[in-house]
């Protein structure tokens, strides 16, 4: 089965635009469990412009699913992680004042440093994942650093499917494979949606979990939440 993470990121973007507690972070996460969610992603970024630590540390204790939290390993990240102990912890090479997440990590330029932070995630009993590109090199770097799990970075894939969904997911069967063959699980997000999501699993079908947020949020301004969250269910069947 390959589960389905909400990443509530967007949900504390309305939120913080007018300060407030509308929309409530917690509320959303509780009812994307409620219509099906297997988990709940939260990425809280050094300036807190979405998700904030306390709501991390609020969510901690009320959700019923696979909480995951994702980030650059600095030094409040990882404090707060091992604090919250989540289920998952996935590493990803952002700046603090980064957009958005555009790269996978070169796990063998940052051998050491992701060796040491995933040797301190493994021994607090949290599940480690490494943020990569389809490289292969990348990916068998991660695996000797210690990651349980790899996520592949798939905005390549979902900016190439409209031009060809073949060619788009090429690259990411076969890196879902080299990752297969050393034992490593498998996630898989970024950009993500009701368009391309179905083909992706298709392809992969043994992926673990993918984590979607900006599309999702954005088409349950029509459909909804919860025939949204069912509707990204479906896809993965
Ligand atoms: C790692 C990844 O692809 C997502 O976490 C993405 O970075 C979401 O973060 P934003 O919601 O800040 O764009
Ligand atoms: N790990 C990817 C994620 O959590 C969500 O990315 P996106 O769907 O907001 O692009």
């Amino acid at each position: 089965m390959t589960r389905l993470s909400v990443n509530i990121n967007k949900v504390a973007t309305l939120r913080n635009a007018r300060g407030g507690d509308v929309p409530n972070v917690v509320k959303v996460a509780l009812d994307c469990e409620d219509f099906g969610a297997d988990g709940i992603t939260v990425h809280p970024r050094p300036d807190e412009r979405h998700i904030r630590r306390k709501d991390v540390y609020d969510l901690r204790p009320l959700l019923r699913t696979e909480f995951n939290i994702e980030g650059y390993p600095a030094p409040e990240f990882m404090d707060l992680v091992l604090k919250v102990k989540p289920h998952q912890v996935t590493l990803v090479p952002d700046s603090p004042t980064q957009l958005t997440s555009n790269a996978g990590w070169d796990t063998k330029t940052h051998f050491d440093f992701l060796n040491e932070v995933l040797d301190e995630f493994n021994n607090a009993g949290i599940r480690t994942s490494v943020f990569v590109s389809t490289d292969a090199e990348m990916i068998e770097y991660a695996a000797k650093a210690g990651a349980d799990r790899v996520e592949l970075y798939t905005e390549p894939y979902a900016t190439a499917y409209p031009k060809g969904r073949e060619a788009a997911v090429a690259p990411f069967v076969e890196a879902a494979k080299v990752a297969r063959s050393l034992g490593l699980g498998l996630n898989a997000g970024h950009d993500l949606s009701l368009v391309n999501l179905n083909y992706f699993y298709q392809n992969i079908p043994w992926l673990d979990e993918v984590s979607i947020g900006h599309a999702l949020i954005s088409d349950a301004l029509y459909l909804g939440l919860e025939r949204t969250v069912k509707e990204y269910k479906n896809c993965l069947r």
